[in-house]
């Protein structure tokens, strides 16, 4: 929608009233900073010019992130210019923001989430369901192949990583029959045609966050209080109780984790919001055992919607405690549900190193 906002790439002085955005240079990082640029343009009258940074995590593309450090790679980098006073605030897809975040770092606001779902992508077979036996399917996320085997155990699934545009280069080259990503990327880079259907819930959970775009400052930043009026209570809450199931069970790149909460009664007049929240735990070394699978409601009390995004710590707090509740409750569910240690000890021990990849 924002693709072309007035900002620009720019390395040089600071101006006062401005406030910077440190960002990745890929096609989707540079489309998440336009975005927030354009948004702090529109609603708060402020300049906001992109600092492009390339991170190790973008570098590296021949091993798989897990053995380099993890996802935390692609955010140390930008975390190190909001430090150093060089940038104000990064914008994260915030599936790709660790659970916890290093000491003096704050997430001041997510966005409005628009597209949590996963996509199917492929030139030849128009539905998933479509595919022939042993069809060959690129992810490299454990969470994505634990649930493709699910439904269909047939399936040769494939690594693949690079950005978007190289995934889809090779998915045309013939290298997979199809692909497995996430709407949201593909939607924001103007690539939503080569969505051929959604998955749903039930075929494949999304992960914490996925579809959501955060921002990131220095903790007690002085426009703090102006980003986070740029926040979304609905989705704040719901990707908060998402990352609070990841931080309970150790979410890590390599744990083939699902975490989804989405809002039930859209926000009809009058009607009490009423949030589920589902989970999805697989087998890291053997993807064909069953998913353990948990999944709970409840209503969200009328007075924490605003208190979500209030400026007052303990009102915040509030919110928060009764997102990580939700989460705490659907783990304890999934712990009734299955092995659930037996299944983190795989993850933990996990030595194939293509199956290890970043969080999608
Ligand atoms: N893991 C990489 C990544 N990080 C964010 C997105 C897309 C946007 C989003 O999910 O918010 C993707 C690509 C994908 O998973 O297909």
């Amino acid at each position: 929608m924002v693709n072309d906002s007035t900002a620009s790439l720019n390395d040089g002085g600071r101006t006062p009233g401005e406030l910077r955005i440190a960002t990745r240079e890929s096609r989707l990082a540079l489309w998440q900073a336009h975005h927030v640029s354009a948004l702090l343009q529109e609603r708060l009258g402020v300049q906001a010019p992109l600092l492009g940074m390339t991170t190790r995590g973008d570098q590296i593309l021949d091993r798989s992130l897990s053995k380099v450090g993890g996802k935390g790679l692609f955010v140390k980098e930008l975390e190190r210019a909001l430090l150093d006073g060089r940038a104000d605030l990064a914008v994260h897809s915030l599936k790709d923001v660790p659970m916890d975040l290093p000491d003096g770092m704050a997430l001041v606001a997510i966005l409005k989430r628009e597209d949590p779902l996963d996509a199917w992508v492929s030139p030849q077979f128009t539905r998933f369901a479509d595919l022939p036996p042993g069809a060959r399917v690129g992810t490299s996320s454990l969470r994505r192949v634990v649930q493709l085997l699910a439904l269909r155990p047939d399936l040769q699934v494939l690594p693949v990583r690079g950005n978007l545009d190289r995934r889809l280069a090779r998915l045309d080259a013939g290298e997979y029959d199809g692909l497995v990503l996430a709407a949201a990327g593909l939607m924001r880079l103007e690539l939503g045609g080569r969505i051929r259907h959604r998955f749903t819930l039930d075929e494949m959970l999304p992960c914490a966050g996925q579809g959501a775009l955060g921002l990131e400052t220095v903790a007690g930043h002085a426009a703090s209080h102006d980003l986070m009026a740029l926040g979304d209570a609905r989705t704040w809450l719901a990707t908060q109780a998402e990352r609070g199931v990841s931080r309970t069970l150790q979410g890590s790149c390599s744990i083939p984790l699902a975490a989804h909460a989405h809002w039930l009664d859209a926000a009809k007049e009058g009607s009490v919001p009423r949030l589920r929240l589902a989970a999805v735990l697989g087998h890291a070394l053997e993807p064909q055992r069953p998913l353990i699978r948990a999944s709970i409601e409840a209503d969200l009390p009328p007075a924490l919607l605003a208190q979500a995004l209030s400026p007052d710590p303990v009102a915040a707090r509030a919110a928060l405690d009764w997102a990580t509740d939700l989460a705490a409750r659907v783990v304890a569910d999934l712990r009734a549900a299955g092995d659930v240690p037996a299944y983190l000890d795989a993850a933990a021990s996990l030595s194939a190193p293509s199956l290890a990849a970043p969080g999608a």
